[in-house]
């Protein structure tokens, strides 16, 4: 096994600019999934801790270091912070991959882009300073208007494991460029880079209280954040289930949320493709990529009938190239699921699907060379109808289901017939049909050709069960934005709709 020369921080919760013990002192070990073995602990915040952080995140909006800074002002921590990230790239990356599992090829990509989008963030920062008062022309002598644009105050960012400083960064980023105060809470099963980017705070100076990150475990520490009266809104990225918890909470204060829940997604792919092999690389990337625990996951492969027993030869062949080792060896392409509850959860939707009927055509268990770990080889599953449970349900592994089509209206039917709507993709060169095809899908996200590339500058974000709102672009800055209108009376003239009395 590869030995990773990389020290796991020990780290307190992140609150007011400071390392503090949380007030329970309660700790959560961390599990390597590619050993099993416990390879450090992080603080497990509960109710008293987000309460500190709530208020030390208020004080920061009411000091002038903070409250009253331009985005001019902002983009240059958040440069200061991308920075940081790049220089320590590799470390963290490592620790990464250490704690979640991911291949250190995957961590490294994700390091550069938190780094992008702390800078891209840094350019919408600046930018906001020429719209952060715009007049709005009535064509009116007696009134003059305008509309502020102002940050929405104290937000509680609530983060998953399968990117967990990625993800955090699509929150942190934008609610700091827009002058909000933050409460980061990331995943108990992968906070190691979380809390590092609380060190990288602190290393650039940024104000107390402007960021705040409290590991530990969802009911402990999320819920508190999500129903406690002072936090103004909640971003959420995770399951359904937290998520309908999540808005139900929310929903008695009326604060506002936005939710990015997952997906089942569907890749569509036509028998007018030139080079399968292109459209083969895509689909096993659309599903195996991050070993298959990407809320896009295009995990359906809805695949014309004419071509479809050469493309899954193709596939397999591929497949057998795809090295599965501890993600930290050098050309790993499939690490470990993130713990062992995600795996049990993996297996088990294999073996109902083999329960229901359906054929495993290759993969469905641990492979025999890792003897440790939470491991799972690439699995395609086919013989799959449209009522069986690996159709309809997210498995968050590398899982891939397969369904045949003759017609066009049939495969948009089998892309759309979920309740997710995340992501779709369409592998076909036939740039009409395509078009015909994005107008189709239910989804906020579609690939032509291709399967999951992410821009920082695009928006980011489903419909249907997966959703709404959108992360990323500059609608992930308007999350974070109160928009406030403002009015003024210029006549000299009375208003005249009652009777002055001066005139009785
Ligand atoms: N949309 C996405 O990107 C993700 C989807 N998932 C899906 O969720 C399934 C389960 O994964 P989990 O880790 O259990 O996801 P989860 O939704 O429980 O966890 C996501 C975040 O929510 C927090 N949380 C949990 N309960 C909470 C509560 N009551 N109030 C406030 N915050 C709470 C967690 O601590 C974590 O930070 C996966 O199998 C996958 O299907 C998981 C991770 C990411
Ligand atoms: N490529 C980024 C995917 C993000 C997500 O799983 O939520
Ligand atoms: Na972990």
């Amino acid at each position: 096994m590869a030995i990773p020369n990389v020290r796991i921080p020990s780290r307190q919760l992140y609150i007011d600019g400071e390392w503090r013990e949380p007030v329970k002192k309660n700790r959560i070990p961390i599990i390597s999934p590619a050993t099993e073995e416990i390879i450090g602990e992080i603080p497990a915040a509960t109710e008293e801790d987000v309460d500190i952080a709530v208020e030390a995140a208020r004080r920061a909006l009411a000091r002038d270091d903070w409250g009253s800074t331009t985005g001019a002002q902002r983009a240059k921590y958040l440069r200061a912070i991308a920075a940081k990230i790049l220089e320590r790239k590799s470390e963290l990356a490592k620790l990464e991959s250490l704690d979640c599992g991911k291949t250190l090829f995957e961590a490294a990509w994700d390091m550069d882009d938190v780094a992008a989008s702390f800078e891209y963030y840094a350019d919408l920062a600046e930018a906001l300073d020429s719209k952060r008062k715009t007049p709005v022309d009535l064509h009116l002598d007696s009134f003059k208007t305008y509309v502020l644009r102002e940050p929405l105050g104290v937000v509680g960012l609530i983060t998953p494991w399968n990117y967990p400083l990625l993800m955090a960064t699509w929150k942190v980023a934008p609610a700091l460029a827009a002058g909000c105060a933050a409460i980061l809470k990331p995943s108990e099963l992968a906070s190691i880079t979380c809390l590092e980017l609380g060190e990288i705070c602190r290393e650039v100076g940024l104000p107390p209280g402007a960021l705040n990150i409290l590991t530990g475990l969802g009911p402990e520490a999320g819920a508190p954040l999500v129903s406690h009266p002072h936090v103004d809104k909640i971003a959420f990225t995770g399951s359904g289930a937290t998520g309908v918890k999540i808005m139900t909470a929310a929903a008695q204060l009326v604060k506002p949320v936005t939710l990015e829940l997952g997906g089942k997604s569907p890749i569509v792919v036509f028998d007018d493709i030139d080079n399968l092999d292109l459209a083969v690389e895509w689909t096993l990337f659309g599903c195996f990529a991050n070993a298959g625990q990407v809320c896009s996951a295009t995990s359906r492969l809805i695949l014309q009938e004419s071509i479809a027993s050469e493309f899954l030869e193709r596939l397999l062949l591929w497949i057998k190239n795809i090295k599965i080792s501890d993600p930290l060896e050098e050309d790993c392409k499939l690490g470990p699921i993130v713990s062992s509850g995600q795996y049990e959860k993996v297996l088990k939707f294999i073996s109902k699907a083999k329960d229901e009927g359906a054929t495993i055509l290759c993969g469905g268990e641990r492979p025999q060379h890792m003897k440790k770990g939470y491991y799972v080889q690439p699995t395609i599953i086919t013989d799959v109808n449209t009522s069986m449970e690996i159709w309809k349900e997210e498995v968050f592994g590398p899982v891939l289901c397969v369904k045949t089509f003759k017609t066009e209206e049939e495969a948009i039917e089998l892309a759309n017939d979920t309740k997710y709507g995340l992501a779709s993709a369409i592998m076909s060169k036939d740039v009409e049909r395509c078009e015909r095809f994005t107008k189709a899908f239910q989804t906020g996200i579609i690939w032509f050709n291709c399967s999951q590339p992410t821009f920082t500058q695009l928006p980011w974000g489903g419909r249907k069960r997966s959703g709404f709102g959108r992360d990323l672009g500059e609608w992930g800055l308007e999350n974070y934005l109160n928009i406030k209108q403002v009015t003024q009376y210029t006549s000299v003239e009375p208003w005249a709709f009652y009777k002055s009395p001066s005139k009785v």
